[in-house]
């Protein structure tokens, strides 16, 4: 049977980051893709310009219906938005006894909007990483999740540590904030610390990085692969995407999501 992700997130009308990002992703590694929505963001490369968010009940109905009848193989959580959310959200997960949950702590997005609220935080930390099979924060999410500044790979390595101890299973620390030439992000899986390396495109179309990154884990894991070899492949998938950017846009466009599997079939 085909691998079947979900995505519970926020839709982004510009098409480069939240829902769109991750379905696009699903469909290009093979997985069947399916959306719960939690908030509709009007949204383009300059940034973000209105937030709604949906009522918990509808975001429930939604995850009910996938669950009681196509059922999940893998599970991607991103813009929750709020604590209600999340909490309506992790009893979805826990009444389903899904397991595979990769959640994308996202918090701010790349033109400074805030699509978590700041009392959310302490939700997240209680009730969804205890569930995250992965957890994909960034550098500045790690800071506000661990309440610890990290400037150094060792620092990475102990907010790495600490968020396993919140209870993620598995933790992937990416790069992409810090400055240097060659990206670092480290998976931590509470015995093992491994560097994944890329190197920095300079390119101001980074649109959708973290979330595509995050897709690319779920959509290799709802096709039974382990988080090591998921996050070797999600590494590459957004290597290409952003290397071969599609220059759409007047501010921060999109990556590139078919990058990766034109360069497997040999095109460009
Ligand atoms: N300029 C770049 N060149 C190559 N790889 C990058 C670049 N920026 C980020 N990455 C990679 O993209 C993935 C997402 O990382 P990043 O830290 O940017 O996530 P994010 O902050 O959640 O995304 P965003 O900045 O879009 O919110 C990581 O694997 C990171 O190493
Ligand atoms: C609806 C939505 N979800 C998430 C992000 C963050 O995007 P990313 O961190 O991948 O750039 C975003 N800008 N919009």
């Amino acid at each position: 049977m085909i691998g079947r992700a979900l995505t519970i997130a926020g839709s982004d009308s510009g098409g480069g980051a939240g829902i769109q990002a991750d379905i696009k992703t699903f469909q290009e590694l093979d997985v069947f893709g399916m959306s719960a929505i939690t908030a509709i963001t009007a949204q383009n490369t300059l940034g973000v310009h209105g937030v709604y968010p949906l009522s918990t009940e509808a975001i429930v109905e939604q995850i009910e219906a996938i669950g009681t009848d196509l059922g999940v193989d893998a599970i991607k959580t991103g813009m929750l938005f709020s604590a209600d959310i999340i909490q309506a959200v992790s009893e979805c997960i826990i009444k389903f006894k899904w397991e595979n949950i990769i959640v994308d702590p996202v918090m701010i997005a790349k033109g400074g909007a805030s699509l978590l609220q700041d009392e959310a935080v302490q939700a997240l930390k209680e009730y969804l990483l205890p569930l995250a099979m992965v957890v994909t924060p960034n550098i500045p999410e790690a800071e506000v999740l661990t309440d610890m500044s990290i400037h150094s790979i060792d620092d990475r390595v102990e907010a790495a540590k600490r968020l396993h101890q919140l209870g993620a299973k598995h933790v992937v620390l990416k790069g992409g904030h810090g400055n240097e030439e060659e990206l670092v992000d480290i998976l931590y899986d509470g015995v093992n610390v491994s560097f994944f390396k890329g190197q920095r495109k300079s390119t101001k179309n980074t649109h959708g990085t973290g979330c595509t990154f995050a897709a690319a884990i779920t959509a290799e894991m709802a096709k039974g692969q382990s988080v090591k070899h998921a996050v070797q492949t999600a590494k590459s998938f957004i290597q290409a995407a952003i290397e071969d950017d599609l220059k759409l846009g007047n501010g921060h466009g999109p990556t590139n999501h078919w990058a990766y599997q034109r360069r497997q079939r040999g095109g460009n």
